[in-house]
């Protein structure tokens, strides 16, 4: 058995903000600092596409996000980069069909570390779950202009689908996702909404956040 709480994970998972630094107008650190004050529980850092940072310009970013988050007791969680995660020491990796393999990364990062998988497909979900993911990333469930290469839309029917098929880890709903429709994905089975620019592009991060976290109180 693992040390992370999957009833504590699936809690965590309720604002998950992911974000890099082309995903903002204004500078990443300034939209974090109001997405945590609005309340956010997670947040991935996903520096990737045209324009992104690399080497140690994007190692220094995410060290300045990894202490913000620590700060508030919000787990910081790397996207793709195994190694950054490593090196950093951050609390989790995200890894899709396309990245590192997911049982290598879990024999990588060891026990202590959350690991999360994206799943397209029952098959997906399971095979996952056998490498030793933590949570599960579920998309797109609508349209999403922050990823060019995103699968086709799902809608949340696909979450109830994975729950009927007895998917029971902690599961992250993901794509076009806001304050409008988040309810009818945590109505169909999901512990968390996962956003980039519902929050990134917000006038108002804080408000953003704020209004996405009210979904669970209702
Ligand atoms: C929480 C969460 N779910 C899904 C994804 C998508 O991961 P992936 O399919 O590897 O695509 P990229 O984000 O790497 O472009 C995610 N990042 N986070
Ligand atoms: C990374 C990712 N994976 C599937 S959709 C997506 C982008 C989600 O961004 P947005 O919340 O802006 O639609
Ligand atoms: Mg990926």
């Amino acid at each position: 058995m693992g040390r992370i709480d999957l009833t504590l994970l699936s809690d965590q998972l309720n604002v998950y903000f992911i974000a890099g630094s082309r995903d903002c107008t204004s500078p990443l650190p300034l939209v974090l600092n109001e997405a945590i004050a609005g309340g956010i529980t997670m947040f991935q850092f996903r520096e990737k596409g045209p324009g992104a940072l690399e080497g140690q310009m994007k190692k220094a970013l995410a060290l300045q996000l990894f202490t913000q988050c620590k700060e508030a007791d919000v787990p910081f969680i790397v996207n793709d980069d195994v190694e950054l995660a490593l090196q950093i020491d951050a609390d989790g990796i995200h890894v899709g069909q396309e990245d590192e393999d997911a049982a290598s990364v879990r024999k990588r990062i060891g026990k202590n570390k959350i690991l999360g998988v994206s799943a397209h497909s029952v098959e997906e979900a399971y095979r996952a779950i056998e490498a030793g993911a933590d949570y599960l990333g579920i998309g797109p469930i609508y349209e999403t202009s922050s990823k060019d290469d995103a699968e086709e839309v799902k809608g949340p029917g696909w979450i109830r689908e994975l729950r009927e098929n007895g998917v029971d880890l902690p599961l992250v709903a993901i794509g076009g996702i806001n304050t409008d429709n988040g309810s009818d994905v945590l109505h169909a089975g999901a512990d968390g909404l996962s956003v980039i620019s519902a929050i990134s592009k917000a006038a108002s991060p804080f408000e953003a956040a704020r209004e996405l976290k009210a979904l669970f109180d209702q």
